[in-house]
């Protein structure tokens, strides 16, 4: 079968009959994506079902085969379509409460719901079988020319009388207006009927099938979790037991059983290391739980610096996020102008020195001997840059301008960092920090996707973490994040994905740490799990720890298992702030003695910045509008005479991969002291 095909209404029963390949040559009109009843009553829907290929982030990331099943408004779907008539389902959206966008190149559809992104496209099989279909049939080719770039509809509920709304209604005009005349009725009928079946809600229809699966969920759940622990109590003497097993639901995403228990020999002699995974959901309740008994940190002694800000945070509940996106779908986010009220008064610079928050635990792996706990602790240090994004999905940081600096001198932590933003389109922010015990470096860009209802946030770039005492040289990428129900107040984070921590100078180990993608219906308590472990050169699994990275990291194959970070409480009234942490409301304090020091282009001196930190929303408007006038004019001026900006502290260079990078130029410091910023030419930003 190619493809997704319809099959007539089922309205009067809870299930449909699915039609076999043998059923699907009884019809005659088959489009790669729907077949039509063109003589048919449109106002009820009916079924479309076939293959399409699905992707997957994890576990075994990439495009999978799966049958679909698209009925009254439910999309559902199983392996197979045994699996379907099964009831196996591995999951379901509802196509209702969902946006959906169509790419051409790549033939592919994506459906965001704001919990859940489903990414399909076609095989290419498929596409080959529909070019057998003959030429009075509309190929998915035709489809998707007379669809727009992006068919961006919010489909639900479609108010006509919303700016949204009317754009949405002209946009699906013009794709059946442009369907009809290019003889592809079919084609607007499907979009019609898609229509339809949106604003159709037979979700009563599935509550049966919901408790079944529930049901039989719960029960397999059970079962496991008893034969797990009495696997566990059992395995003493058991030299090495592997159980890999899969169980994909629609209810449960997906668990990956896999445990190895074995008795190493020589390592560690007294200890049974239950190594590899243990259930994710069981292992993550353990940690958690011994989690929840280690103290959380003092509240640390009065530093002298502020413990709030001037003014408390705007409310921006009201802020027409929607038009901004919208107008913007397909553009780096980073160089759209947004009103000061979604700003946070703090910029991507600092942003990225708020990831040394945790520092300490750089300062505890250079004080630790064993490589393999060594890299147990920069694991928990590459988690815990992302703590902070917890509490902050109201705002978006400042983006610096070209050239901007911003230094942060910590002498209780013991490290400086600096960094300049040197590339503006595509926007870079370069930074380097160092201090006895490390030196910590990345150059980063992001690439953002808007899907219609949620945002993905894909870094570029690698960071770097350097150890003196030991000569490693560690090197990680970063996660994806993503902001889900972006436009509305149910906003969260979400961070997926893998990080790999290589030692560049020593194969002895590496670290894998995944960023659990939540599942799906699943409860609060499965969001935000990570999960890492440290493999040696072989690849056996020396250490794991895992934890939630709001929460916390525990490692239990320590010679002491202990929690291996937890996060600073909030300060009181966060809320009002931001959500800020302690450290983040230091960043862009001007402490008594520090304006004299600092380059005038530091983000600390920044007009607009520091009026939105004073509750001065609409001056900073005004001059947030000016100081990019002037940036543009800069460009030009440059432009005019044929040159480019050149970064003042950090030089381009090629890292061992072969990738561009930027790192210091190692004088910021020697120009801070001697002659000071009072006495060079500086850059003037505002
Ligand atoms: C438009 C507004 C109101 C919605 C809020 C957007 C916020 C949540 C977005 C905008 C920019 C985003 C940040 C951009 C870059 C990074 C670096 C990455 O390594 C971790 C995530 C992090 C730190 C993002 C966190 C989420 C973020 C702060």
């Amino acid at each position: 079968m190619s493809g997704l095909e319809k099959t007539p209404p089922t309205l009067n029963k809870p299930t449909h009959s699915r039609s076999s390949s043998t059923a699907s040559s009884r019809h005659s009109r088959v489009s790669t994506i729907c077949l039509f009843h063109q003589e048919r009553d449109l106002t009820i829907p009916g079924i479309c079902e076939g293959y399409l290929l699905k992707r997957r982030k994890w576990p075994l990331k990439g495009w999978h085969k799966r049958y679909f099943v698209l009925e009254t408004g439910m999309l559902r779907y199983s392996k197979t379509q045994q699996d379907i008539t099964r009831g196996k389902l591995h999951g379901s959206l509802d196509v209702g409460l969902a946006v959906m966008s169509i790419n051409k190149k790549s033939n592919r559809i994506d459906l965001d719901a704001g919990d859940i992104l489903y990414h399909m496209k076609l095989s290419s099989s498929h596409l080959n079988s529909s070019s057998h279909l003959g030429a009075s049939v509309p190929s998915l080719q035709d489809y998707v020319t007379v669809v727009p770039d992006y068919v961006y509809s919010q489909l639900s509920p479609p108010t006509n009388a919303s700016p949204e709304g009317k754009k949405i209604q002209q946009d699906i005009c013009s794709v059946s207006q442009r369907g009809q005349s290019q003889n592809t009725r079919g084609l607007t009928h499907c979009v019609r009927s898609l229509l339809l079946m949106l604003n159709v809600n037979f979700f009563i229809f599935l509550s049966p099938s919901v408790h079944t699966s529930l049901k039989s969920v719960h029960d397999a759940l059970a079962q496991e979790r008893q034969r797990l622990q009495d696997t566990y109590h059992q395995s003493t003497t058991l030299a090495e037991v592997r159980v890999y097993a899969f169980m994909e639901t629609g209810l449960v995403y997906n668990i990956c059983v896999f445990i190895c228990v074995r008795v190493p020999m020589g390592a560690f002699p007294h200890q049974l290391c239950l190594l590899g995974w243990l259930s994710h959901a069981s292992a993550t309740r353990e940690y958690r739980a011994s989690i929840s008994k280690t103290p959380n940190s003092v509240v640390p002694k009065n530093t002298g610096r502020r413990t709030t800000l001037a003014a408390h945070c705007p409310d921006n509940a009201q802020v027409g996020l929607m038009q901004i996106l919208y107008n913007n779908i397909g553009k780096d986010l980073s160089r759209v102008s947004m009103p000061a009220a979604l700003n946070e008064p703090i910029n991507l610079m600092q942003r990225l020195c708020e990831e040394l928050e945790y520092s300490e635990l750089l300062d505890t792996a250079n004080h630790t001997q064993d490589p393999y706990q060594r890299m147990v602790y920069i694991g928990a240090f590459a988690i815990s840059g992302y703590a902070t994004a917890h509490y902050r999905n109201r705002y978006k940081p400042f983006n610096p301008l070209l050239g901007e600096t911003y230094e942060c001198l910590r002498e209780d932590k013991g490290f400086r960092y600096i960094s300049e933003q040197v590339s503006h389109h595509p926007p870079i922010s370069a930074c380097h920090a160092d201090s006895d015990s490390f030196s910590f470096w990345q150059d980063q860009r992001w690439k953002n996707k808007f899907w219609g209802k949620s945002l993905e946030i894909m870094p570029t770039g690698m960071v770097n973490v350097t150890l003196p005492r030991f000569g490693d040289h560690y090197e990680w990428n970063k996660v994806v994040t993503c902001i889900h129900n972006v436009l509305s107040q149910q906003r969260y984070l979400e961070h997926y994905g893998e990080v790999i921590i290589r030692n560049l100078n020593s194969n002895a180990c590496t670290c894998k740490i995944t960023f659990v993608k939540s599942r799906y219906w699943g409860s609060d308590t499965n969001k935000n799990e990570v999960q890492g472990t440290v493999l040696d050169q072989t690849g056996s699994v020396i250490h794991r720890f895992g934890g939630l990275w709001h929460e916390g990291i525990f490692c239990d194959t320590l010679p002491t298992p202990q929690c291996i970070w937890k996060p600073n409480s909030q300060p009181k009234d966060y809320y009002l702030y931001y959500g800020f942490s302690s450290f983040t409301l230091e960043l862009n304090e001007l402490t008594p003695g520090l304006k004299s020091l600092l380059p005038p282009t530091d983000s600390r001196l920044r007009p607009d910045q520091r009026m939105l930190e004073d509750g001065r929303v609409d001056d900073c408007d005004k001059f947030k509008e000016e100081v990019e006038d002037m940036q543009r004019e800069r460009r030009k001026q440059l432009a005019k005479k044929g040159q480019e900006h050149t970064p003042r502290f950090f030089k381009k260079a090629m890292d061992s991969s072969g990738r561009d990078v930027w790192l210091t130029n190692g004088t910021y410091w020697k120009v801070r002291e001697n002659p000071g910023f009072a006495n060079t030419n500086n850059l003037e930003l505002w």
